[in-house]
């Protein structure tokens, strides 16, 4: 048989039948190489994420990247894992305590009437088995929020399509809605400005505000992605929230990965020319990322860092993500209310 048996509700009802599942992109389950290597593999497979014919880079992906970069990358993980607070990944971690906080947000009254699970784009725990999981604890909707700002077609699509793909094994498909976007939302971009606030207050301000997003092949962006376009206006509106000059403030894009040209400026380039100028200090924040990872952590706090200071430059100041910060969580919350209006969110 093609479709699952359904679950039996649980009676009496113990949810209002409306739920929400955080989305995040993924990471491996432990810092090692035979851990990293599916993890990648399975990332990596998804024409989403890399566009090119299956005929030409399935050799390239299993006959180069998948030899040699899990023992690369696991060692970079190997830095990261357990760090800042986190136990395990740092990007599994804070997506578990963003779950938790939102859900407690969300009832207020203590209770379980709307139910928030996470899952992963990539690795465990996938979205196929969270949804079947709220689907047996009741919910007959389901709102999914895709932990990502900005909407692109390698990220946000690639949610949508596993959540599609689970909708057609099921005989009863919930009602499903999906945030797409969040990059101009008031509350994000007030958490944003406050985190760097906060930082200014406790470490001073530097010469320089960068803010480093993940970056995209610049094909990706030419075939219409609006990814690009939704980051500069991030940091445009994060820029007047602070009040910073224009030249107070840099957008620029990091982790590009092969040897296609991706999205200019690039974050270590940049910077580096920055110290060679004379910018003596930086702040850096990664505002596309909703959680620390090896992206913000490994990248960003440790690499980027050691190429500003070997150009001359004096001081980086590391901002971290969003992370549990209480306002970030309100945020979360005022965005799910907004995209659940109309579906019943109490157990009356
Ligand atoms: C192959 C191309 C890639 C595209 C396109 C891409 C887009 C993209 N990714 C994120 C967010 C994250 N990416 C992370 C890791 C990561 N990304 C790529 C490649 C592409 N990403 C690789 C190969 C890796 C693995 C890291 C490594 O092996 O060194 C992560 C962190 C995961 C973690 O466990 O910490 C995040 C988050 C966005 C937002 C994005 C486009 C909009
Ligand atoms: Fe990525
Ligand atoms: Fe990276």
């Amino acid at each position: 048989m093609r479709f699952a048996p359904e679950p039996s509700l649980p009676s009496p009802p113990t949810t209002s039948g409306t739920a929400v599942l955080l989305c995040n992109l993924g990471t491996p389950c432990a810092p090692t190489a035979a851990a990293v290597r599916p993890y990648l593999a399975e990332f990596l497979s998804d024409p989403r994420v890399v566009e090119i014919p299956r005929l030409a880079w399935w050799p390239i992906l299993h006959g180069i990247i998948l030899r040699l970069r899990p023992k690369a990358s696991a060692a970079k993980y190997q830095q990261v894992w357990n760090q800042g607070g986190a136990s395990g990944s740092p990007l599994l971690h804070w997506t578990q305590q963003q779950a938790r906080l939102l859900q407690a947000a969300l009832n207020p009254d203590g209770g379980q009437a709307i139910p928030v699970g996470y899952a992963m784009r990539y690795g465990r725990p996938g979205i196929a088995s969270q949804l079947d999981a709220l689907k047996t604890q009741g919910a007959q909707r389901i709102l999914i929020v895709p932990l990502y700002p900005q909407y692109s077609g390698t990220t946000t699509a690639s949610v949508c399509d596993a959540v599609y793909a689970w909708a057609g094994t099921q005989r009863h498909i919930p009602e499903l809605r999906f945030v797409q976007r969040y990059h101009q939302h008031p509350g994000y971009i007030a958490a944003l400005a406050a985190s760097v606030q906060a930082h200014w207050q406790e470490r001073g301000r530097a010469d320089k505000l960068i803010l480093s997003f993940h970056g995209v092949p610049q094909r990706t962006r030419d075939l219409g992605d609006p990814y690009i376009d939704e980051c500069l206006r991030t940091g445009a509106l994060l820029a007047q929230a602070l009040q910073l000059a224009p030249e107070a403030c840099q957008v620029t894009f990091q982790s590009r990965f092969g040897k296609a040209q991706w999205v200019e400026p690039y974050t270590q380039p940049t910077v580096e020319a920055l110290a060679r100028s004379g910018t003596r200090s930086l702040d850096v924040l990664c505002p596309g990322f909703a959680s620390d990872c090896i992206e913000t952590l490994e990248e960003i706090n440790m690499e980027v860092r050691e190429a500003f200071l070997a150009a001359g430059g004096q001081d980086y100041r590391f901002i971290p993500c969003l992370n549990d910060r209480p306002d970030w969580i309100a945020a979360l919350r005022d965005l799910c209310a907004q995209h659940l209006q109309g579906w019943p969110t109490s157990l009356e």
